[in-house]
């Protein structure tokens, strides 16, 4: 039987692959992403970590068990440590001042995520954190999972893939995956239909959150 997390998966895949495959994943290959862009792209990506630290508080507070709350607040810990650094030396390198790393104008696909992901976290479910959670994660790890590609040679852009394909976000993922899958078979249809729909418009969200940034690019 196929789970419940690729059952969601299967259900987006037009949306997903656009994403997944989207000019900026090539571009950041091959180290050609504009520096307005990438500018723009962290910038907006900074007050989306913001809000998912948020829901990642909201699945620590309505999972079902202590093993599932542990491995949630230890992942927080890692992104609020590690990732968080990264921004602030890519904002340095890319000459963002201090108003754009704290209170930038916001664009539509970056609001539309934040209401998304406040909308999972009030809404109280487990089933329904995992999916905008799980979509947050699963679609990075599989944009940038390329074995065998080489890494390009600005920090700003290896940094960026290294952070979504190493083990232990691989680990992660393959965790969070199974823990929607086993939510999704506990819930009752109701449940998993709200997760349904958090996940297909959080598949959406991060497409939209991908083209923005070259909308105003040349
Ligand atoms: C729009 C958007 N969607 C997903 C991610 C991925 N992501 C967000 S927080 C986090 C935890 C560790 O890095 C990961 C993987 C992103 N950065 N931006």
């Amino acid at each position: 039987m196929t789970g419940f997390s690729e059952q969601l998966r299967a259900d987006s895949r037009a949306d997903w692959d656009a994403a997944a495959r989207h000019r900026f994943v090539d571009e950041i290959f091959r180290g050609a992403v504009a520096d307005d862009v990438m500018r723009r792209y962290l910038v907006q990506d900074y007050q989306f970590i913001d809000r998912f630290v948020a829901l990642i508080g909201a699945a620590i507070a309505t999972a079902d068990r202590f093993e599932s709350r542990v491995r949630f607040a230890q992942f927080a810990a890692m992104i609020t440590s590690d990732e968080n650094t990264y921004f602030l030396r890519a904002f340095d390198k890319l000459g963002v001042p201090p108003e754009q790393r704290l209170a930038p104008r916001l664009t539509a696909p970056t609001r539309a995520f934040q209401d998304l992901m406040a909308e999972a976290a009030r809404a109280g479910s487990y089933v329904g954190c995992l999916a905008v959670l799980g979509v947050a994660e699963w679609l990075y790890l599989d944009w940038a999972d390329r074995p065998d590609a080489t890494l390009p040679d600005d920090f700003v852009h290896a940094e960026w893939i290294t952070l979504h394909n190493n083990d232990g976000f691989r680990a992660f993922v393959t965790w969070l995956r199974g823990e929607l899958d086993r939510a999704g078979a506990a819930a009752d249809e109701q449940s998993r239909a709200r997760a349904a729909g958090l996940f297909r418009r959080a598949v959406a969200c991060e497409r939209d959150f991908f083209d923005h940034v070259y909308d105003d690019a040349a």
